[in-house]
C-alpha cells in the first residue's frame, strides 16, 4: 500500500529508535527528565519564544493554548476551516467553554478587515474576544503557506486591540522550508505557537507548545489537569529531538514529491488539482468521475493507494518521509489508468 492519507503516518526512523533506547530519563512531573528539558529548551529557541512545553498531540497543544489564554464565556476568532474548529471535536467549547466566532479565509489567509470587524466591542450583550487563532500551513486549503507579510497584517490588528494570537503551526516547518525562512520570521507575529513533531518531521508522538514563560507555566498546569503529567517522557522526547534537529530540511523532498504527484494526477481527463501545491498536500476534484469521494477512495484502495476524503468531491493526498519518489510515480501511473 502507498499510504498518502497523512503525514501523521510517518514511522520513527532508525536514528529515532536508537535515541529512544539510549534516552536519559527522569520524572517529568518533578521536572527531572533531562531529555525533555533539552527538547523544550531547543524548541523554545528555534521558535523564538521564552519557553516551551512538550504535549502529546497537536490537538492537545491547541486545546491547552485555548484553556490558558481564555476564560469560560470568552469568544475566540478563527477560520471556519481551521483544524481547531473542523477536526477537534468541539473541544474548545467542551473544555474551555469558549465560543468560536468563525470567519472564512481565502486560501487559509484571514482578511485583516474581516478580522477587525469580528472583534467584539465592549458591550454588556457581547462576549469578550480574548484570542485569535491562525493556522500555517493551512490544512484544508491544501497545505497553503501564509507568508509572514500577511501574518504581520493580522498581528497588527490583534496588537492594536491587545488580543493574543495563537498559531496552530502543525506544519509550520513546511511553510518555513517552502519560503526558505527561519521559523522566527513567522512566530514573531504570534503570542503562542503549536508545532507538530509527529507529522512531516517523523516523530512517533508529540507536539510543542511555545510562548511566554509565565504562559507556559500555566499551560503546564493545564496539561497536568488533563492527565498530561508525563513521567519518563524523555523516551518520546529523544525521538522529538531528532525530528526537530535533523528532519526539517528534508521536507523539501516531500514538497517536490507533492508537485510531481499533482502534475501527474492533473493529466487525468476526469481529475483536476484544485490547490496551489506549495508544500506536501495535493487536493483533487473528482466531480467529472461521477463518483463520490468515499467511492473514489475505495477505488484507490483497490489499486494499492490510500488517501482521505476532504469533501463529497475532493480527495487529499499528503506526501511524507515514508513515501518515496518511486512510490509517487507508481501512484501517478496507477491513477492515470483509473477509468
Ligand atoms: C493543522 C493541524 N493542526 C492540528 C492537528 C492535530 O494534530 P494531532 O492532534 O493529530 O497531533 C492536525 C492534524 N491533522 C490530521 C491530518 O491532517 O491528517 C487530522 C485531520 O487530524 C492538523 O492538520
Amino acid at each position: 500500500m502507498i499510504d498518502l492519507r497523512s503525514d501523521t503516518i510517518t514511522k520513527p526512523t532508525k536514528e529515532m529508535r536508537e535515541a529512544m533506547f539510549l534516552a536519559e530519563v527522569g520524572d517529568d512531573v518533578y521536572g527531572e527528565d533531562p531529555t525533555i528539558i533539552k527538547l523544550e529548551e531547543t524548541a523554545a529557541k528555534i521558535l523564538g519564544k521564552e519557553a516551551a512545553l512538550f504535549v502529546t498531540s497537536g490537538t492537545q497543544g491547541n486545546q491547552i493554548a485555548v484553556l490558558t489564554h481564555c476564560r469560560q464565556g470568552d469568544e475566540i476568532i478563527l477560520d471556519e476551516d481551521s483544524h481547531i474548529v473542523f477536526y477537534e471535536g468541539g473541544a474548545i467549547s467542551a473544555f474551555a467553554g469558549v465560543q468560536p466566532r468563525t470567519i472564512k479565509s481565502e486560501n487559509g489567509m484571514l482578511d485583516p478587515k474581516k478580522l477587525e470587524e469580528a472583534i467584539r466591542t465592549n458591550d454588556i450583550h457581547f462576549p469578550d474576544t480574548t484570542l485569535i487563532c491562525l493556522e500555517n500551513t493551512h490544512n484544508r486549503s491544501g497545505g497553503a503557506v501564509i507568508p509572514p507579510s500577511h501574518m504581520k497584517k493580522l498581528f497588527d490588528v490583534a496588537t492594536e486591540k491587545k488580543i493574543p494570537i495563537h498559531l496552530d503551526g502543525a506544519r509550520l516547518f513546511n511553510s518555513a522550508v517552502a519560503l526558505n525562512l527561519p521559523l522566527t520570521e513567522f512566530t514573531q507575529y504570534t503570542t503562542t505557537v503549536q508545532i507538530c513533531l509527529s507529522k512531516g518531521l517523523g516523530a512517533p508522538v508529540g507536539s510543542i507548545l511555545a510562548g511566554p514563560k509565565e504562559f507556559i507555566e500555566k499551560a503546564r498546569k493545564w496539561r497536568k489537569r488533563l492527565g498530561g503529567g508525563l513521567r519518563q517522557v524523555g523516551i518520546l522526547g529523544a525521538a522529538g529531538f531528532v525530528a526537530l534537529t535533523e528532519m526539517v530540511d528534508r521536507l523539501a523532498i516531500d514538497h517536490e514529491n507533492a508537485k510531481i504527484l499533482a502534475d501527474g494526477l492533473d493529466k487525468h481527463p476526469l481529475i483536476s488539482v484544485i490547490n496551489k501545491v506549495e508544500t506536501n498536500i495535493v487536493l483533487i476534484d473528482i466531480t467529472k468521475t461521477g463518483k463520490r469521494s468515499d467511492k473514489f477512495i475505495e477505488a484507490l484502495k483497490q489499486i494499492g493507494i490510500l488517501a482521505v476524503p476532504f469533501g463529497p468531491k475532493t480527495i487529499r493526498f499528503t506526501t511524507h518521509y515514508d513515501v518515496s519518489k518511486e512510490n509517487i510515480k507508481e501512484t501517478v501511473n496507477k491513477v492515470l489508468n483509473l477509468k
